[in-house]
């Protein structure tokens, strides 16, 4: 087995490679820490910029066998331009900086080089093999940029770019050799290998490719951000706005169609008391739990979010003042018997499992108050407030001979415990 020769060109080449990309990491990772990020970002722009006109430089002046030297210095730029330019979208983002793993990479990247050109491998090889661990770079920090691996589409989309970009500058650089070469001329050009040919076919579609999953990416964005707009974080449900932009849309359907429109405003009695006894943390699990308990009681359709902090307000489509008081003893009751465990969570007395909960709530109508939202909430609140006038865990609306009208199934319950309220 025969070893090859060191070549002293390529290892000085390679050092001087070695030592000015540490000079560019440690000035970039270090000095530049306290400036802004768009700072790395156009750092990592002109690093890449550089690397690749020193590649073209090598090119273009002739060096006799120092040239592979150069096209690996470059190329080591160049990756060290991407890397940076990763890092600094990712501080623009504020997400922390990739200091060790594109150190690592710089070394793993010289390191082949040097074994590359140690080997005199042929610059297109050394090309390759740049290019390959550039796609790496890309990649591994867009995959981070992308969520951190969560989400499939965005792996595939950065993939996809990625190859995309390294396809491209490979296409430029034939295309430059092409042109750079004496006999440049349409015959050489058409004389391309097919493998070119190939790599614009895949460039192609590719960017097709890309583009549709980009597609997807926003609709997905636009998605989420519309869901965190309307969506209450701690209980799942809608928040105000949500709340009211649902109310609006019932509200026109069913004043449209002549169907009448419930309301129930529901609020937890006492709830400042689990509070103060238990702490916020068991507080936000009793919240949650009984949003979910609600929740559960509530038909297909009927729609819940929350008024205020330990209020819920729920809207039933085509449902009159009867009806929602039905729905609205269902929700007391079940609530009434469903104890929130707290078995797990940080609380100022260890020794209780479960809390017992009641709620107040205000039921409404279209029927009794007409269809305009503000009179439709400000009725439900003032039965609520009714409610817990009346001793809370009871239920309220605007209807008058409450407890003879209803029917079977709220009557009886209503009447042992009468806690339904006209
Ligand atoms: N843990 C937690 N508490 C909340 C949240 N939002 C509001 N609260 C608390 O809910 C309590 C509401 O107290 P009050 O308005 O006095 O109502 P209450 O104690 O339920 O009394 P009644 O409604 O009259 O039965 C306050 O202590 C708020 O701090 C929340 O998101 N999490």
């Amino acid at each position: 087995m025969t070893f090859p020769v060191l070549d002293l060109n390529s290892v000085i080449l390679s050092s001087i490679g070695l030592a000015l990309t540490l000079v560019l990491v440690l000035l970039v990772f270090g000095a530049y820490q306290q400036k802004a990020p768009v700072m790395r970002w156009a750092g990592g722009l002109l690093t890449l910029g550089g690397g690749y006109s020193l590649y073209f430089i090598s090119r273009v002046v002739d060096m006799d066998g120092v040239r592979p030297g150069y096209a690996a210095l470059a190329m080591t730029l160049a990756a060290l331009g991407i890397s940076i330019y990763v890092n600094g979208i990712r501080m623009l983002r504020g997400y922390r900086v990739y200091r060790y793993r594109s150190l690592l990479v710089m070394t793993i990247l010289l390191s082949c080089n040097t074994v590359m050109l140690n080997l005199h491998a042929p610059v297109r090889w050394l090309i390759l093999g740049n290019l390959f661990i550039l796609v790496w770079v890309f990649v591994y920090g867009c995959r981070s940029l992308a969520g951190y691996g969560t989400d499939f589409v965005a792996q595939v989309f950065w993939l996809c770019c990625s190859l995309f970009a390294s396809l491209s500058l490979w296409l430029v650089f034939l295309m430059l050799e092409v042109v750079l070469a004496d006999e440049a001329d349409l015959a050489s050009f058409l004389a391309w290998p097919v493998h070119a040919y190939m790599a614009a076919a895949t460039v192609l579609v590719l960017m097709a490719v890309t583009s549709l999953l980009l597609l997807v990416m926003n609709i997905r964005t636009q998605a989420g951000l519309q869901a965190m707009a309307t969506m209450d974080s701690l209980t799942g449900t809608l928040n105000r706005r949500g709340l009211q932009d649902s109310a609006n849309r019932m509200q026109a359907v069913s004043q449209r169609m002549a169907l009448p429109m419930g309301m129930l405003i529901v609020d937890l009695d006492y709830f400042k008391k689990v509070n103060d006894v238990y702490g916020h943390l068991v507080g936000d699990v009793v919240l949650t739990s009984c949003a979910a308990t609600i929740r559960s009681a509530l038909r297909g359709g009927d729609v819940i979010g929350r008024y205020g902090g330990e209020e819920f307000c729920i809207l039933l489509p085509n449902t009159g003042e009867q009806e929602a008081m039905v729905l609205a003893e269902r929700i007391r009751r079940t609530i009434e018997k469903t104890p929130v465990s707290i078995a797990g969570v940080e609380s100022m007395h260890d020794d209780t499992r479960a809390i017992k909960c009641t709620v107040s709530v205000g039921a409404v109508s279209s029927e009794t108050v007409g269809y305009a939202l503000d009179g439709m909430f400000a009725a439900a609140d003032q039965n609520l407030y009714k409610a817990k006038q009346h001793g809370r865990n009871r239920v309220a609306s605007n209807m008058e001979l409450l407890m003879t009208q209803l029917p079977r199934e709220i009557s009886r319950p209503a009447k042992r415990h009468a806690r339904v309220i006209a």
